[in-house]
């Protein structure tokens, strides 16, 4: 196993890149399966590749399996078989230990939000800042900034328990961008906010992409879908197809005027 990987020196230590992976290319599956221990499997032969700046929609009915599609991406999962490349690094089968180098680099907003329940809103968006080493100060003007922007400025204070599902479904956005990642993985992340707001989120993950970000977002909302001119994998009894936009609809709601910068979003 030990020559599966590249042990070049033990602290910049990554799974092995495979010959051909493309750079570009920041999640691959190659003819990936995959069945949990209990239950059939939920999809084989399953083959897409998100390049590097992209944008797309994951559909598909509910048991889809776009969680497991998610899971597989922030290697929470392992594929039963098949190839699975992160940032052109193997994933399918590299130590756990190896892994947690590559997930910094990811923002996952889940579809369970797993807030930090003794934390603040405040807190736990700041919490990939403080992992980083970002300097208090610029945390203390960031994070508000971005917090009031998904419309929680009067919240700052608050535990997630005395939060509405939407409240901290907006507080889990904020955590996972607020460091800008170089790939952005959501679960549902409007699937407790009204219409209004889900323009606004779909906005900010917008700005978030134009700025390098890859982005892949799960949704039921067909809706939403239609209202955004991006690619979309769909899956369906296993199977997964790639549908390119539709001519754009018109998007009503708010810009965000000065966008994300330097990890944060300004307000409009
Ligand atoms: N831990 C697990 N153990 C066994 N089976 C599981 C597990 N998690 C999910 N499944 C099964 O895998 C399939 C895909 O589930 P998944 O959660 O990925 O679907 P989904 O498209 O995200 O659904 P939803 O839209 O309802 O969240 C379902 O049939 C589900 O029952």
């Amino acid at each position: 196993m030990a020559d599966d990987w590249e042990i070049a020196d033990e602290s910049a230590r990554l799974p092995h890149r495979p010959p051909g992976a493309e750079d570009t290319a920041v999640v691959r599956f190659e003819r990936v399966g995959l069945r949990y221990d209990v239950g059939p499997e939920v999809f084989r032969d399953m083959s897409f590749t998100l390049p590097a700046g992209s944008f797309h929609f994951l559909t598909g009915g509910s048991g889809a399996g776009k969680s497991t599609v998610l899971g597989l991406c922030y290697l929470s999962l392992r594929p039963t078989r098949g190839l699975v490349t992160l940032f052109g690094h193997d994933v399918s089968r590299a130590p756990t230990r190896l892994l947690p180098r590559l997930r910094r680099r990811l923002g996952v907003v889940f579809q369970d939000f797993r807030l930090i329940e003794h934390l603040s809103a405040m807190d736990n968006v700041a919490l990939p800042l403080r992992v980083a080493g970002v300097p208090e100060p610029d945390i203390r003007r960031h994070v508000p900034e971005l917090l009031a922007w998904v419309g929680l400025a009067d919240h700052l204070e608050a535990r997630p328990s005395t939060l509405s599902g939407g409240q901290k479904q907006r507080v889990a956005i904020a955590r996972a961008v607020i460091n800008r990642p170089d790939l952005l993985l959501a679960d549902e992340p409007t699937g407790n906010v009204d219409d209004r707001i889900a323009m606004r989120l779909l906005h900010l993950f917008e700005e978030l992409n134009k700025l390098g970000t890859t982005v892949l977002i799960a949704t039921h909302n067909e809706q939403l879908v239609r209202r955004f001119a991006h690619p979309c994998l769909q899956l369906n009894h296993g199977a997964l197809t790639l549908r390119q936009p539709e001519p754009p609809q018109p998007r009503p709601g708010p810009r965000p005027a000065g966008g994300l910068q330097g990890g944060r979003m300004d307000r409009p």
